[in-house]
């Protein structure tokens, strides 16, 4: 079988008396991007520097594409590319200096150089910049030099620490749109607090809560996680909250007021066909039927509450 691309075994980390991450394990196999969330001073940072050789771990072991991060941290490195939370730029450098020395320190072969300079500009959409000081950026363009160090040696695993923080909406956008692409031909691991970066970019969430992991699975799994869908109903003329109840799989109904219900139900589709039924046949005057999915915000609110 194949290497998976990151395998955390029992990883814990301590700062002097204060354990950051208590035993996490997880196993990335396939290639996506891959959110790691969690709340301010969760253990995400922690983790991620772990995982990229930053610092060394309490206990545990990490394996990049099946080699040792502790026993061999240099060839570990080869597969890795990091942008931290503050990225490592040297403002009196310009772009291109500065990607030539990063691609140098990143065992790029001389002759290989130019080339993977060239392609990380482009890629990262910063040619026209190749002669500015990196000082002399906006925070959305400096942040494009920050990804393309982390991919000039073209790495099988990319992480990114709170990529989007501090910047303007527009940059946001675009470096989402940046970090979907790299993730094209490799894998990424992402950290944020913002629970709608995930919904954007991800594929997969990790979640940590107070250094440990309470959930690994898909968007859709994590959505659908701890609270059932539910459906909004909005009615002109609406009957009881009794009557609606008695609705075969119909499980509860909140009243909203307004005229608007939410109702929990067993299976979506027979219940919407039912409710249309019924509306039609007692003129509730139906105006508004819809699923609705648990916001992310909700879900993480229980599991963090899980996490305590
Ligand atoms: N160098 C350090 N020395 C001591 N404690 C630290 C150090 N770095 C982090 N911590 C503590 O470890 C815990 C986890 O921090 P970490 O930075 O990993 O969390 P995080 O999820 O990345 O949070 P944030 O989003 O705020 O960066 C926090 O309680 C933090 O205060």
């Amino acid at each position: 079988m194949e290497e998976p691309i990151v395998k955390v075994e029992h990883l814990s980390h301590r700062y002097s008396i204060q354990w950051a991450v208590r035993d996490i394990s997880f196993e990335i196999p396939v290639r996506g991007i891959y959110g790691l969330l969690g709340s301010n001073g969760a253990g995400k940072s922690t983790t991620m520097n772990i995982i990229c050789g930053v610092i060394k771990q309490t206990e545990g072991n990490v394996f990049i594409s099946g080699i040792d991060t502790r026993k061999h941290p240099v060839d570990a490195k080869r597969h890795i590319g990091f942008l931290p939370q503050k990225p490592p730029l040297y403002g009196d450098l310009t772009v291109e200096e500065y990607l030539l020395h990063c691609a140098r320190l990143r065992w790029v072969p001389d002759n290989e150089l130019k080339s993977a300079v060239e392609e990380v500009l482009a890629r990262c959409g910063i040619t026209h910049f190749r002669k500015r000081l990196i000082k002399n950026l906006s925070g959305g363009y400096q942040q494009r030099v920050g990804i393309a160090q982390a991919i000039v040696h073209k790495p099988a695993l990319v992480v990114f620490d709170e990529p989007t923080n501090g910047l303007d909406p527009n940059q946001i956008m675009e470096i989402r749109h940046l970090i979907k692409d790299i993730a094209q031909d490799r894998t990424v691991i992402l950290s944020t607090h913002i629970l709608t970066e995930v919904q954007a970019v991800c594929d997969h969430i990790m979640m940590i809560e107070e250094g440990k992991l309470v959930f690994m699975g898909s968007v859709d799994e994590f959505d659908n996680y701890i609270i059932p869908n539910t459906l909004y109903l909005s009615m002109v003329d609406p009957p009881a909250t009794e009557e609606l109840a008695k609705i075969e799989g119909v499980l509860g109904v909140e009243e909203l007021g307004s005229m608007k219900f939410r109702i929990r139900f067993t299976e979506a589709q027979e219940v919407i066909d039912r409710i249309v039924k019924e509306s039609a046949a007692k003129d509730w005057r139906l105006s508004e039927i819809r699923v609705e999915k648990s916001s992310l915000d909700s879900i993480f609110a229980e599991l963090s509450k899980k996490a305590h």
